[in-house]
């Protein structure tokens, strides 16, 4: 089944999507009790991470683990640790964790790139855009990003405190087309299914409605420790930004082939494709800092979706740092396009009208080839084909990404 059919009926299918995050619960990992990996399960994983990857399909991961196996190596053995023991336990753990994701992955050849970033990398415009950008080019050349919190330098207020909702600020950051949630139980009930077994199961929701918020219930001890109510804040930033997210049982043995064979998880079924929901950000959330005015060859280039090189552009206006939104305008001053740039304007004014192949020698440093990405350029006419007849309609992502 190919993905647009599937956000017409059906559920997706893992295998033919071309970029999937997998996010990993502390549970699955660390065993709770003594603090050792349980490198059979993740072996196990990795032996699935590794058959989507022949199938084609990028996949990242983003594990939790660290706390739970770096804290009994410092002698935290006591149920509750503060929140300085749990930044030392994660410095101690975040290296075993990554040694075993090494081990694991070396097995099929894969070589594995960790990543740890904070709530402000995702939210903050320029490094977000540098951490998305290492991701993928990461994925482009074929290793598997193991991603966590950075907590030893995450504080209280800042933490995300759950996995869940990284990851789907992370599926968002790197246009993923889907989310799973590895956990203990194997997708959404209509209650609590621990206090109510007779609760009904959920296999496909299309919107994070009201009725879907109160099948979570009230949040978890502590609300910081995940439950059904961060999974749902996860799906939310998901669908919002057009990836898919599944919640499906981590405790079996070849977890994500369980999930497919089995059929047995919950889909959130995003209604468009994490490219038009990123162009849709684009064009409609954020306050444009500059112009830049191009020629009409650019004009003509950017029409065939293209991206902007700095050689078409005439001239540019207002003052912008990298990764700002700007406006992209013909030289009667026409709106054609938003966009993030790569550049400042100070730069931006210095390689305007010169070929790429310019830009080392005149900034001193080799920046990117282009002035705006294709993928981080959206037209303002209904011509952009990334958003389809529905370019229109300005939903509000801001906030989300
Ligand atoms: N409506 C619901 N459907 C399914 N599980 C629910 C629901 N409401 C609360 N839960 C609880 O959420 C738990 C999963 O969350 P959590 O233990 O945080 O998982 P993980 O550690 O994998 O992130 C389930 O074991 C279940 O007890
Ligand atoms: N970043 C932390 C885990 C945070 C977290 O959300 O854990 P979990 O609820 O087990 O996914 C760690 O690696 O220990």
């Amino acid at each position: 089944m190919s993905d647009s059919s599937t956000r017409a009926a059906g559920r997706p299918d893992l295998t033919a999507l071309r970029r999937v995050v997998v996010k990993i619960g502390s549970n699955l990992l660390v065993d709770a009790e003594t603090g050792a990996l349980k490198r059979a399960w993740l072996d196990a994983l990795v032996d699935d991470i590794a058959e989507l990857r022949r199938h084609g399909v990028e996949v990242a991961v983003v594990s939790s683990g660290a706390i739970s196996a770096g804290r009994r190596q410092l002698g935290l053995t006591r149920d509750s640790i503060r929140l300085e023991e749990k930044q030392a336990a994660a410095a101690a753990g975040q290296i075993r964790l990554a040694h075993a994701y090494q081990e694991s992955l070396a097995r099929h050849e894969l070589t594995v790139a960790q990543i740890l970033i904070t709530l402000a990398d995702t939210e903050e415009r320029r490094r977000h855009l540098n951490a998305r950008s290492t991701v993928g080019t990461l994925l482009s050349l074929g290793a598997v990003p193991v991603i966590n919190e950075n907590d030893t330098v995450a504080t209280n207020e800042i933490r995300f405190g759950d996995n869940d909702r990284l990851a789907a600020r992370v599926a968002a950051m790197i246009d993923a087309e889907a989310l799973v949630l590895l956990s203990d139980v194997d997708g959404l009930y209509a209650g609590d299914p621990r206090r109510d077994p007779d609760a009904a199961f959920v296999p496909r929701v299309d919107a994070i409605t009201p009725e879907i918020e109160r099948m979570a219930g009230a949040a978890p001890r502590g609300y910081s420790t995940g439950g059904m109510v961060t999974k749902l804040a996860a799906a939310r930033v998901a669908l919002t930004a057009g990836c898919h997210m599944a919640i499906a049982q981590g405790h079996v043995d070849r977890p994500l082939r369980h999930m497919r064979e089995s059929g047995r998880c919950t889909w959130f079924v995003a209604a468009e494709e994490p490219r038009a929901a990123r162009k849709r950000w684009i064009a409609g959330s954020l306050s444009p800092a500059g112009r830049i005015t191009v020629d009409d060859g650019a004009q003509k280039a950017l029409r065939r979706g293209t991206s902007l090189l700095p050689a078409g552009v005439v001239a540019v206006g207002g003052t912008f740092e990298r990764g700002d939104a700007v406006v992209v305008q013909d030289r009667q001053g026409r709106e054609l396009a938003r966009g993030l740039i790569a550049y400042s304007a100070d730069a931006a004014r210095r390689i305007a009208g010169r070929k790429s192949a310019e830009i080392a020698d005149i900034l001193g440093y080799s920046g990117r080839e282009e002035l705006i990405h294709r993928d981080d350029l959206a037209l303002t006419t209904a011509d952009d084909p990334a958003l389809g007849d529905k370019a229109a309609d300005d939903t509000a992502k801001e906030g989300e990404r």
